[in-house]
């Protein structure tokens, strides 16, 4: 607002700044009285960006002067080419944001993304170095029009707000951050799923309608536009309203024009243009949706019934992405992105409503994991239940087959991601996604409804057994109490106690194997070492099928499987992948389980063995929590869990000295011996959205003897025992 005196300076500024950029006062002052009148006689988002929307809308302008000269002519003056450029410099020189910023890589990364430090030397490449957040903006004809032209185009930190002649068919678009009116239309399941549109429609009518998405990337770090795509849907066809079935109730197709952009980084705006009528008005982007939803559903019976019209334009700004990003095939042609899209998704596009099935439901239907919770049996056609080591090895060099959309393609409640901010590998090397444990040969993981003993179950219970007034038999694993508050969390006492014995493993909680140590065994047969000691752990024991209770039952937290929203990345940190939350977790939260193959030690030792003379190096995780407690364990009872071939996100989990922000918790479900548990990771304490998941692997950087080198430890932590086992070798 402010004083008259304030408002002449203003306006004399913003012309001032309209002049450099080769605006004259006389075009410029209408438009800035418009924007004046639009906004209330607000200057804040007219300054914004350097007059940025001002400018704008004098371009915006000139093309709605020059096409109402021509008719339907295209535009006869086009932006100036130094438009945007003029507009960066300028302003630089204000000392306002502008293009500049994209391109500055000395830029510390966004706060959003405060895992991201710069790069070590000898790390690889940074593609772009980080930059500020940036983000897509709408564009106008003006605007959209100069993308085409021009496809080092940097994005802006702002979108600009939409206007026509008379500012009153605005369609305000916004840069997605959490505000009151965003219109959520994405997955709420998926977070790159949120499409960042901020709709506000007026009273006044329209003649066009712009429904621009923007996916926001997790660090929103978004390098300058490489690709713009542009598809006329024509002719017309006609459409049903929906009033009726009669001639009347059909109306002519709008022409629809979509433009596509699309940057390196998987950022991908694409923008919907179609000609209405005149007495158009625009509608509520939900109705919008919903009418087309309906449509769908009803046409096409498109399950599962999460689907959504929102979900679907972030599925095909992903599936932009994903093709746009791959360089060995000629995928950048008009017809390829249509027809690749359309192969993959077994549909043609030809009729009226496109059917594009749900990437996430591809799996769907011939899933062959048993249950979330329950281990199977790798199916091989030739030998039943047996897939030799050598069939497994082989894997090793498959090409990838990830789905950069979503890692799990299906298999978990949520996407998973994969990004890859700092070299040219798209994904990691491959591997098969699971969501449940598999058997690979000879473990003995017992499963039978017969060995539940009533001790072990809560047949009694119904509904939720944390509403329920005292504490089933299932909580008696932990002392009486759940382990899960009614939030879902861990609770703290508990938490503590686990994160305490990973912490402080020589003071407390180890059990010596009296004879022979399955896990000495296995590396020597003939004359085992003597055991090392095994950390006896607490379990949590969750509710299960023979219970009474129902799946949301309060006690059943891990078997539900991955609820918050996770992303592959590659650290550009020296340890290759990754794994980080998109949201804030709170402290004792489940974030994923370490799914693998279950081998008996013997096999596992073998595959060591195998695996390292290929130069791969695995990781796996023994399942010891009871081993040295019992008495001696027949080898297909010590059991542990690789996911070198088969696995989930939890592969990805890197490792972190002592304040790690995962600790690993036994989880008993299905079996109560022990000797087979699910491994669960709960956060330690809250974690940030957008940090890196991390657990400590317990690797004892300084054992020489072990034959199996470990890997020279670059986690950062303050109390690195990579570093001191260094330290103290110099
Ligand atoms: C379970 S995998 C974790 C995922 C792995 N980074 C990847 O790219 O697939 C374990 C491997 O990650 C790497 N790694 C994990 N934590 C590390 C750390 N703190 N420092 C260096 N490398 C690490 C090591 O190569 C280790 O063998």
């Amino acid at each position: 607002m402010g004083s008259k005196s304030s408002n002449t300076e203003r306006a004399r500024k913003a012309l001032e700044a309209m002049k450099q950029l080769g605006f004259s006062k006389k075009e410029s002052t209408p438009v800035l009285k418009s924007l004046l009148r639009l906004f209330g006689n607000n200057w804040e988002p007219i300054e914004d960006e350097c007059y940025r929307a001002l400018a704008d809308a004098i371009l915006d302008r000139h093309q709605e002067t020059a096409a109402a000269d021509d008719g339907d002519a295209p535009p006869t003056r086009l932006p100036d080419p130094e438009f945007h450029q003029s507009l960066a410099h300028f302003a630089a020189a204000a000392g306002g944001g502008g293009d500049d910023d994209a391109n500055d890589t000395n830029k510390p990364s966004s706060s959003l993304h405060p895992q991201s430090p710069p790069s070590p030397a000898d790390d690889h490449q940074h593609a772009t170095g980080p930059v500020s957040p940036q983000l897509f903006r709408p564009q106008t004809r003006a605007s959209s029009a100069r993308l085409r032209q021009d496809s080092s185009f940097t994005p802006h930190t702002r979108p600009r707000q939409m206007m026509d002649e008379d500012f009153q068919d605005a369609a305000f678009l916004r840069e997605p951050k959490p505000e009151p009116d965003m219109v959520d239309s994405g997955n709420a399941d998926h977070p790159s799923s949120q499409l960042a549109l901020v709709h506000h429609p007026l009273d006044a009518s329209s003649s066009r309608a712009v429904l621009p998405l923007t996916l926001p990337s997790p660090d929103q770090n978004v390098p300058p536009i490489s690709a713009v795509k542009k598809r006329k849907i024509q002719p017309c066809s006609m459409v049903n309203t929906g009033k009726g079935s009669s001639v009347e109730s059909m109306q002519e197709a709008p022409c629809l024009d979509i433009d596509v952009a699309s940057s390196t980084m998987g950022e991908v705006k694409m923008s919907l243009k179609c000609s209405v009528d005149p007495k158009f008005r625009m509608p509520s982007l939900d109705a919008v949706f919903k009418m087309v939803e309906d449509k769908y559903l009803r046409s096409y019976k498109i399950l599962p019934p999460e689907f959504s019209i929102g979900g679907l334009m972030n599925e095909i700004c992903q599936c932009v992405v994903q093709l746009g990003s791959d360089h060995t095939a000629e995928h950048n042609t008009e017809s390829d992105i249509a027809g690749n899209g359309r192969s993959s998704q077994n549909e043609s596009i030809t009729g009226n409503i496109p059917f594009v099935k749900p990437i996430a439901c591809e799996n769907g239907g011939n899933r062959k994991c048993k249950s979330a919770g329950e281990p199977f049996i790798v199916e091989d056609s030739e030998n039943s239940t047996i897939a030799n080591q050598q069939t497994y090895l082989a894997l090793a060099n498959l090409k990838p087959i990830h789905d950069v959309t979503d890692i799990s393609k299906g298999e978990e409640r949520v996407r998973i991601s994969v990004v890859n901010e700092f070299t040219s590998e798209k994904c990691p090397p491959s591997f098969y996604y699971i969501r449940g444990n598999l058997v690979f040969q000879n473990a003995y993981v017992n499963i039978s409804v017969a060995r539940i003993g009533d001790e072990d179950c809560c047949a009694d219970c119904f509904g939720n057994c944390l509403s329920a007034p005292i504490p089933c038999a299932c909580a008696r694993e932990t002392g009486g109490e759940y382990a899960y508050t009614v939030e879902g969390l861990v609770r703290t006492t508990f938490l503590d106690e686990c994160v305490s014995i990973n912490r402080f493993p020589e003071k407390r909680h180890k059990f010596f194997c009296t004879s022979s140590c399955p896990l000495e065994r296995s590396k020597n047969e003939a004359s085992p070492e003597p055991c090392r000691g095994h950390l006896g752990r607490k379990f949590i024991k969750e509710c299960w099928s023979k219970c009474g209770c129902n799946m949301q039952c309060g006690n059943r937290v891990v078997q539900r499987g991955i609820a918050c929203n996770l992303q592959v990345f590659f650290t550009g940190e020296g340890k290759g992948w990754g794994l980080r939350t998109l949201d804030e977790l709170p402290k004792g939260a489940f974030v994923c389980e370490y799914v693998g193959e279950v081998l008996t030690n013997t096999e596992l030792h073998e595959r060591t063995l195998q695996n390292m003379n290929n130069g791969r190096y695995t990781y796996p995780v023994h399942l010891d929590a009871v081993w040295g407690s019992e008495g001696v364990l027949k080898d297909e009872e010590a059991l542990s869990l690789d996911s070198t071939f088969y696995g989930n996100v939890g592969r990805f989990i890197n490792h972190r000295c002592y304040d790690a922000n995962l600790v690993e918790i036994p989880v008993e479900v299905e079996t109560p011996d022990h000797h087979y548990y699910h491994l669960a990771f709960f956060t330690t304490k809250k974690v940030e959205a957008f940090e890196e998941l991390t657990w400590d692997y317990g690797i004892d950087f300084g054992d020489g003897k072990d034959p199996i080198k470990a890997f020279q430890c670059l986690c950062g932590s303050r109390y690195c025992r990579g570093k001191r086992g260094k330290a103290a070798a110099k």
